[in-house]
């Protein structure tokens, strides 16, 4: 299958796009050795993640969920919480609708043209010509005119009401008025020519689009062409960011072993072009207690938290789930980076989504787990499924899937460096990021592509 919306291949004159060469050769600094201190540090593509053999709760190879899978599982707790709240539609206002999902079709609430309309700028006549011109025109949106008699023609806006008895409308270019001010055609004219009849494209009640139809631009338009000043829509998920961990500041340099938080910039306006309503952030560091509060408190929908689901000591996700007594519905993905990444049901109709601390893997447990959960709940069908071919070969994970951030180059994805679990270096030039089956896979071998949120829709329209 083709890639919606590949870029084309750059061109060497093309000034603009060798800048973004240059830029991305400094992402993919192919000629720069891995480092070999890891397996996984993402520095070289070459790396292999060899499975960790500790005895660390996210290491236990039997828990962990196929990445598939783990994607089906997150869509499915959706599918199970939108049944048990039966979420009422929303009415909002249609400035507040763009992209949530219409909750019930949108039928027409008048007919379309609401009455018969000139297409074109010139004369509305009866019966055939030559015709006598009625010395006022008629202009879009006013009041009704007079009917015409045969032979008798009027001046006509694009959008204004015809009179009653109009047989035609001539454009104005196919009009001359001759020397007595009467109107003749310099071309052969069709009853009912340029007219839009009423009802034309629906009459009042006509489904006009069904349930489930995501709210694009066009669809505002149509919405308030055909009479709607609101639309009933699925209401967007609410979403709680709790950002775990104490060496993590909120502003200036790195200093003293603390390092900047790279998640709580990241991920609220990622969440918002996932469809969630994003209703706080919180840095709750390495409470316990605090973790345990804000659950247990918490009205969100779905509550994401980022670091803290290994087994160090002050890993307390595993812990405060097991206290607050949910369920744990994905407890690890095979899947590099990200692995320990899980998924909870907190309360009936709520649920947890805890992404590694981890940069990258905070990424591939958005996309693995939270993106198909807020789609479903958000009522927003899947994304078909693609594949582009992979213009250098990927080393695989023995057991796990891989996903790689690439840049799509013409009909071809290509792999960027910088892929390791801590770094964001690569995913901040990419377009998608590529799922590499367990094994690895060859240059030229088609790969699956998730798009990233603002290589398909751009950032204006998908972070509003
Ligand atoms: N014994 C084992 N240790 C670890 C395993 C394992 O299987 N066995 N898995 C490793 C993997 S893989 C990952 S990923 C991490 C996941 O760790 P946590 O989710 O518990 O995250 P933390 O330990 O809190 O942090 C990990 C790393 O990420 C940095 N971090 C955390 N939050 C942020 C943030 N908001 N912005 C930027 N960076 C953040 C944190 O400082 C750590 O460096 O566990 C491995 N260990
Ligand atoms: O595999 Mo981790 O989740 O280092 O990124």
């Amino acid at each position: 299958m083709t890639a919606p919306g590949t870029r084309a291949e750059a061109s060497a004159e093309d000034t603009d796009d060798l800048d973004v060469e240059e830029a991305l050769a400094l992402v993919r600094d192919a000629h720069r050795e891995p480092r070999d201190d890891s397996t996984d540090d993402g520095a070289g593509q070459a790396s292999a993640p060899a499975a960790r053999s500790s005895g660390a709760r996210s290491a236990e190879p039997h828990r962990a969920t196929p990445w598939p899978q783990a994607r089906e599982a997150a869509a499915r707790a959706a599918r199970a919480a939108r049944s048990r709240a039966r979420r009422a539609p929303v009415s909002v206002p249609l400035g507040d609708a763009l992209g949530l999902t219409l909750a019930v079709p949108l039928d027409a609430l008048t007919d379309l043209p609401s009455f018969d309309t000139s297409a074109m700028d010139g004369w509305a006549v009866a019966g055939p010509g030559p015709w006598q011109v009625r010395e006022e025109g008629v202009l879009a949106g006013h009041a009704q005119p007079e009917p015409l008699t045969d032979g008798e023609a009027v001046r006509i806006a694009t959008g204004a009401r015809v009179p009653a008895d109009t047989t035609a409308v001539l454009r104005s270019e196919h009009g001359r008025i001759d020397a007595q001010g009467r109107l003749h055609t310099t071309r052969e004219m069709l009853h009912g020519q340029d007219i839009r009849p009423r009802g034309q494209e629906c009459r009042s009640g006509d489904q006009l689009l069904p349930v489930g139809t995501l709210v694009t631009p066009a669809v505002l338009g149509l919405a308030a062409a055909a009479g709607y000043d609101t639309v009933a829509v699925v209401p967007r998920p609410r979403v709680e960011v709790l950002v775990l961990g104490d060496e993590l500041l909120t502003e200036g340099l790195p200093h003293d072993g603390l390092i900047r938080d790279a998640l709580g910039p990241m991920l609220p306006s990622w969440l918002r072009a996932l469809g969630a309503d994003v209703i706080s952030v919180r840095r709750i560091g390495d409470d316990a207690k605090a973790l345990q509060k804000a659950v247990t408190r918490s009205a969100a929908d779905l509550i994401v938290t980022t670091g803290g689901t290994a087994a160090g000591p002050v890993d307390h996700v595993h812990p405060v789930l097991e206290r607050v007594g949910a369920e744990l519905l994905v407890d690890g993905v095979k899947v590099r980076p990200g692995h320990p990444m899980l998924l909870a049901r907190t309360k009936d109709h709520q649920h947890l989504v805890g992404l590694p601390g981890n940069p990258l893997a905070a990424v591939s447990g958005l996309l693995t787990l939270a993106e198909p959960l807020l789609r479903t709940l958000a009522a927003h069908p899947a994304p078909e499924p693609y594949t582009l071919p992979l213009r250098e070969a990927v080393h695989g994970h023995p057991h796990d899937t891989r996903l790689i951030p690439v840049v799509l180059r013409g009909d071809h994805a290509m792999p960027l460096h910088y892929n390791g679990p801590a770094m964001l270096r690569g995913i901040a030039a990419a377009d998608a990021l590529a799922v590499v089956p367990p094994g690895g896979a060859l240059q030229g071998e088609e790969a699956e592509l998730l798009d990233l949120p603002w290589a398909t829709a751009g950032i204006g329209v998908c972070f509003t």
